[in-house]
């Protein structure tokens, strides 16, 4: 039976201090008591399978063993999934995402399976191409991947080199890796793990070139997984994080795929080789879309993991004097301390709240697609690169912050706070790098603002510059509503800067694309500064809808966080203010006052808070951050299981020290 441990007594009068109901966030924040219910559940069964007991730390196994090791464990994470599900409902992908954590320490080699294999198949296929392979992938008789990316190009697709060429004698697509270049590099699990993936290449039919598409193909032979022939597979290496991943890499030499393997519930290739355009090219980006969407609910995650383990560890650590002669104080009640950590724990609310709006409106845009109708999909895609862009570099941010305000003990890679920054800085990058995505935005914006220009109806995340074309800036007030107007004038004040700028070198004989490059900056900062304004204007109206179905004191707590969010972006940005909005330097006065108001309002809750996002000590895998806060102990315990403490005398001494040290001294 597993020993009970005291629960450090700094916690303990935290979690006393608590004003608010945790289990009723908790149920808030996952979307139900149903939803936590079943993931505690789940997560329960998860605990007590043996098998999934690391004997040794993952970190001390090499790069090859902790691969196969967590294979073995996606395997059994898998089958103890298909038993839970054979029994009850299906888990929800949040859950079952959650959970993985508690398996996987790092990032599955089965990720992108789930997160983008299959969803590739229920959004790219037809009914026929669903029935045929989502069956099996959803029972991963096949396991698959997204092989995207190549070696030459990741960002600008339609300039990827991989071929798939019609034959329409045979009817099979003949794929092709012409250059080094065209390698595809990257895809989670190609390396050693998967069978199948979605591969995009570019279509050719009788000599031309029809753009990118996606096509389903098998690689490895299902019996004894060798590559098939005309298929050159590996693995790329090692990486800053994503250990586990198995991302890898991939050429074709004339190898056949049936003509049903390319995905036409867009564009179709006939037999005959005739090519059917689909309503909108661009829908071949689809998964895309939805993939950014969810990053959103990743960062959320992520922050919530970090704040939790810097909240408990700041509680439970002592160091200095406040003042001379009483004892030292827990780091969390430095104001410093707390302007750190609060904002990690708002910014995941704020995440989750936009994560909420941001997939329902997704949701009826594919709606809307299965009725071929298009309208929302351009401030659907441009919502979701801007957000998707924001929310991962303010998570990469927040978990570094979290990291820096555990002191040396976060540097610890039994902190966990490594591996997540690996992960969150990761997705920066991945999905459409930052700078690229806020420039698709950019794209909209400036669209959006000729429109206002001419008098038209603009799409709801842009109404607001109508309103500021309209009236003229209005009177400031220190209000969450009036500050996230602030924050729109800002985004309005951005976006017409970076129109007239690209005006300005179009004028002065520049061609369009070149004035776009030249006014490039300006675009990315109109951009951050509209997704600023939809976090904000999302998360304040969210909190105002919730408020009135929770408890009272509930509600209070969620006013402060999302007042400290409001507040905190505020004085970041208050140069921007000050330019763009009627804010004026006394105002900025009176909200640095709010701003420590709001700290000590949140102060007494900031445990509870984070108790409140439920995350298990199995999935926080962490030695700062656990329930119980026994930190010394567990770090002591983990130093101790490392191989170098296996022996009182390592036998490099015997052969280099000693020799070494006597030289030495000679
Ligand atoms: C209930 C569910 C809950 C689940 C929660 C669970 C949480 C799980 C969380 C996460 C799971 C994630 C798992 C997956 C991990 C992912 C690992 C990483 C995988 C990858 O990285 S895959 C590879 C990704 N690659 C990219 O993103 C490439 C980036 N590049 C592009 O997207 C494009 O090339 C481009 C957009 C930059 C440019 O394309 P291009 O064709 O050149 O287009 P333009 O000329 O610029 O624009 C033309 C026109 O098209 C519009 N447009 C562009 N893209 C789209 C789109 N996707 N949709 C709609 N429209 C689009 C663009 O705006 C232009 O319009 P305009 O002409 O201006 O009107
Ligand atoms: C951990 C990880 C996992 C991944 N998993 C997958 C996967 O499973 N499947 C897959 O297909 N891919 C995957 N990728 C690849 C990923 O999607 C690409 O790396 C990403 O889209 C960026 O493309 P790139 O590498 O070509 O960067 P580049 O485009 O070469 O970016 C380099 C620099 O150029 C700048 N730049 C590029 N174009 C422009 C422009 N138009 N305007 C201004 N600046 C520009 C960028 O801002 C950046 O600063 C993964 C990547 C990582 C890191």
């Amino acid at each position: 039976m597993a020993t009970v441990h005291k629960i450090n007594e700094d916690l303990v009068k935290e979690r006393q201090k608590c004003t608010f109901n945790v289990q009723e966030l908790t149920y808030l924040l996952d979307g139900g008591e149903e939803v936590t219910k079943e993931r505690r559940e789940f997560e329960n069964i998860l605990r007590n399978v043996k098998e999934l007991q690391d004997e040794v730390p993952e970190v001390y196994l090499s790069h090859k063993e902790r691969y196969e090791n967590a294979v073995r464990k996606t395997c059994i994470l898998q089958n103890v999934r298909n038993d839970f599900e054979k029994k009850r409902e299906v888990l929800s992908p949040r859950n079952i995402f959650r959970a993985g954590y508690a398996v996987i320490k790092d990032v599955s080699p089965f990720f992108l399976h789930n997160g983008m294999f299959v969803p590739t198949i229920i959004g790219q296929g037809t009914p026929e191409q669903q029935a045929e392979w989502l069956p099996k992938a959803k029972a991963m008789a096949i396991i698959g991947t997204y092989a995207q990316t190549e070696l030459g190009h990741g960002t600008f697709i339609r300039g990827l080199e991989t071929t798939a060429t019609y034959d329409a004698k045979t009817e099979e697509f003949i794929l092709n890796s012409p250059k080094v270049t065209s390698y595809k590099w990257w895809p989670g699990g190609l390396g050693t793990t998967v069978n199948h993936c979605i591969t995009v290449a570019q279509l050719y039919i009788n000599g031309k070139k029809y753009g990118i598409h996606p096509f389903i193909v098998q690689i490895r032979d299902l019996e004894t997984h060798k590559p098939l022939p005309g298929i050159k597979v590996g693995e790329i290496g090692p990486k800053m994080g994503f250990a586990t991943a198995n991302n890898g890499f991939l050429g074709f030499q004339n190898f056949r795929i049936p003509r049903k393997n390319m995905l036409m519930k867009n564009a179709q290739v006939l037999k005959d080789g005739t090519f059917v355009k689909g309503m909108n090219e661009k829908l071949t980006y689809g998964t895309m879309v939805m993939v950014r969407v969810n990053i959103v609910s990743d960062s959320a995650f992520h922050t919530a993991m970090a704040a939790t383990i810097a909240v408990r560890y700041a509680a439970v650590r002592h160091q200095s004097q406040l003042k001379a002669k009483e004892p030292e104080v827990q780091i969390i009640d430095y104001l410093t301390q707390q302007h750190k950590l609060f904002i990690a724990i708002a910014t995941s609310h704020a995440f989750s709240n936009t994560y909420t709006w941001l997939y329902q409106a997704y949701l009826k845009v594919v709606e809307d697609l299965g009725k071929q109708k298009q309208d929302h999909l351009p401030e659907l895609h441009a919502l979701s690169c801007c957000l998707k862009a924001t929310s991962s570099r303010d998570a990469g941010v927040i978990v570094e912050q979290c990291r820096l305000a555990c002191g040396g003990h976060g540097y610890m890679a039994s902190s966990n706070l490594p591996i997540i920054y690996g992960y969150t800085t990761a997705a920066i990058t991945y999905e459409g790098e930052h700078t690229v995505l806020l420039l698709q935005t950019a794209r909209y914006l400036m669209k959006a603002w000729m429109s206002a220009l001419e008098g038209k109806v603009l799409a709801p995340s842009v109404a607001y510059l109508v309103d500021w074309l309209k009236s003229d800036k209005q009177r400031w007030q220190n209000t969450p509503e009036v500050i996230v107007k602030g924050f729109q004038h800002v985004a309005a004040g951005k976006i017409k800067d970076a129109f007239d700028a690209i005006q300005k070198h179009v004028k002065a004989g520049k061609d369009y694309e070149d004035a776009w490059n030249l006014a490039s900056v300006q675009l990315i900062k109109a951009s951050e500064a509209h997704s600023r304004a939809i976090l904000c204007d999302g998360y304040l109206r969210e909190t105002v809808r919730t408020s009135s179905s929770v408890s009272p004191s509930l509600a209070k707590v969620l006013n402060h966080l999302v007042q400290l969010y409001i507040v905190y972006w505020t004085l970041e940005t208050a140069g921007d203010l000050l330019v763009y909005s009627n804010i004026g330097k006394d105002d900025i006065a009176v909200l640095k006052e709010k701003y420590e108001e709001l700290l000590a309002l949140i102060r007494p809750n900031a445990v509870g808070l984070v108790d409140a996002f439920d995350i298990s000590d199995e999935i926080l895998q962490s030695t700062l951050g656990s329930y119980d806060g026994r930190v010394y102990e567990r770090l002591m315990e983990e130093a101790m299981k490392s191989p170098l403490n296996k022996e009182p005398v390592n036998q490099s001494f015997h052969k280099y020290l000693k020799p070494f040290i006597k030289k030495a001294k000679l």
